[in-house]
């Protein structure tokens, strides 16, 4: 088992460690860091999984990919039952089973039981305790001038940014930097972030859209002086523990859908940067036996398009739709799938040959705004991979549809991102006509985060009401504290960089 890391675009051989990987965030050639080998999970080992809790399967996993002289084991699990014992569900993603009725094998499966009522929780609970973890270890004994201190940056459309917040707020040795696109995320995402008080936390709303912020983040990424400086840290999916504390839920969902009905199983997941069904594919690779993952998109469809085209093309510009969290043109995790297709059915199993077509890709999408992939590498991808693109008008209707005619439980109330993949999962029943398929759908947010899109497809219901049916005493609270936040008027990555530096002496860490 060699629990090292590699970027995506690495044309050397590497082995950087599990602690090197998660601090850098980003590979210094721009690349993402991928486990230089994917570990395999025997049936004797799902049957021995498929009756741990979360947190022990997520023990199981994590230490495939962690070698206990990197993190002891003992300590591995410390960070775990920390991480989750901030959940308000006991088994921490709790699975709706049959929500339109018994036997209809359509489950959802809630992920927004974190503090921040959305699945980023999952990764960035654990992310915010790594971080702490690994700098109290380096720290240890050093007077306060010589402790190494981390800046995270962070672009969010809405959801990392507050869980990245929630796991980062008053841990010693940090400081979080949150970018998000002026007026383009949801009142209660913003109230979430900005009503932090806690000395090491700043937010920047930049007039702009998501796809500058994570420009901008990239840019830092690779702006060595301002790294030397500030140590930037990365809470983004483009850093490996996001992906991997998300694997957990996938196996857990799966063990808790085939108990009662024995079949295949596809998971269906509402998708933007593409991190969240990237874990779905690590934990299909590691040997759960999933039929499918179908990624469902809103109307900013890029990966919609590419699996049915091969042209992975940057659009001119982002469709503002319900689902505002998925109003992203380029999907930065994708990067790391391409990899494995490229490895596969172009460098004939070769890493290196691998990283050097990644490279020649991010190269041409950079200069040409688009690159282009043979129909086999595309056949490879539909192997794992289906993809449904679902509309505004689709996402209210499924909205209406679910709370209209959910039996288990009745009325129940689905956040728009969750309607697209629900949307896209009915569509795969239609489409299956198989009794035998569970159909695993994502429930990425809590409705309370969005509002309007809820209020759109529900309000014409008689004895609905959100205050009194799906806003959270604790989220109702955030509409009379003080906000904090800093406007950078262009997203401009000099004017970004600046806010930070302005901010850091303030905060005076
Ligand atoms: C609520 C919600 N659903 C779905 C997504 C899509 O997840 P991913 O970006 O990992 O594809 C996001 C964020 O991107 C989100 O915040
Ligand atoms: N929808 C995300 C966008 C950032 O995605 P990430 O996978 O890089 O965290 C958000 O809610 O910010």
């Amino acid at each position: 088992m060699s629990q090292t890391y590699r970027s995506t675009r690495s044309a050397v051989k590497e082995n950087k460690s599990f602690e090197d990987a998660i601090i850098q965030g980003l590979a210094s050639d721009g690349g993402l860091f991928i486990p230089s080998e994917i570990p395999k999970v025997s049936s004797e080992t799902l049957d021995k999984w498929s009756n741990l809790s979360f947190q022990e399967l997520a023990l199981q996993i994590m230490k495939l990919y962690i070698s206990s002289d990197e993190i002891p084991e003992s300590d591995l699990s410390d960070l775990i039952k920390r991480s989750y014992s901030t959940f308000r569900a006991k088994d921490v993603t709790p699975l709706a089973e049959n929500i339109t009725g018994e036997g209809e094998n359509l489950h959802v499966l809630e992920l927004f039981h974190g503090p921040t009522y959305a699945f980023k929780d999952v990764a960035l609970q654990f992310v915010g305790n790594l971080f702490e973890y690994f700098l109290q270890r380096s720290n240890k004994d050093l007077p306060q001038e010589q402790r190494k201190k981390i800046t995270v940056v962070g672009a969010t459309s809405g959801d990392t940014g507050s869980a990245a917040i929630y796991g980062l707020r008053g841990k010693k040795d940090v400081s979080v930097f949150i970018l998000y696109p002026t007026g383009r995320i949801s009142p209660i995402q913003e109230q979430q972030m900005t009503t932090v008080p806690d000395k090491n936390v700043q937010t920047l709303s930049v007039k702009g859209t998501f796809d500058n912020c994570q420009d901008i983040v990239k840019a830092i990424f690779g702006d060595s002086d301002f790294n030397k400086r500030h140590n930037v840290g990365a809470v983004n999916s483009i850093n490996w523990a996001r992906i991997l504390a998300q694997i957990t839920y996938y196996f857990y969902a799966y063990f808790q859908a085939i108990k009662k009905n024995p079949g295949k199983v596809k998971f269906v997941v509402p998708s933007g940067n593409f991190g969240d069904i990237l874990a779905g594919y690590y934990a299909k690779k590691m040997g759960l036996p999933v039929e499918r993952l179908v990624i469902a998109t809103n109307e900013n469809d890029i990966l919609d398009r590419f699996l049915k085209s091969g042209v992975y093309e940057r659009s001119d510009d982002v469709a503002v739709t319900l689902s505002p969290a998925m109003d992203i043109l380029i999907s930065s995790n994708f990067e790391r799938l391409l990899w494995y297709l490229a490895r596969e059915v172009l460098a004939g199993g070769d890493d290196l040959k691998a990283g050097e077509i990644l490279s020649q890709w991010f190269t041409e999408l950079k200069t040409k705004g688009k690159f282009e992939v043979s129909a086999s590498v595309i056949n490879c991808a539909l192997v794992d991979f289906d993809s449904e693109r679902v509309s505004n008008a689709e996402t209210t209707a499924t909205i209406k549809d679910i709370y209209e005619h959910s039996q288990n439980p009745k009325h129940y109330i689905l956040d728009p991102h969750t309607a697209v993949g629900v949307c896209a999962t009915k569509r795969q029943m239609t489409k299956d006509n198989d009794k035998s398929i569970n159909y695993i759908s994502l429930s990425t947010a809590h409705p309370a985060k969005f509002a309007d899109a809820v209020n759109e497809a529900l309000s014409s219901f008689e004895g609905y009401s959100f205050e009194k049916d799906v806003l959270p005493d604790e989220l109702k609270a955030l509409a009379v504290l003080d906000k904090k936040l800093k406007y950078v008027e262009k997203a401009d990555v000099e004017l970004v960089k600046a806010a930070i530096e302005e901010e850091l002496v303030k905060m005076g860490l």
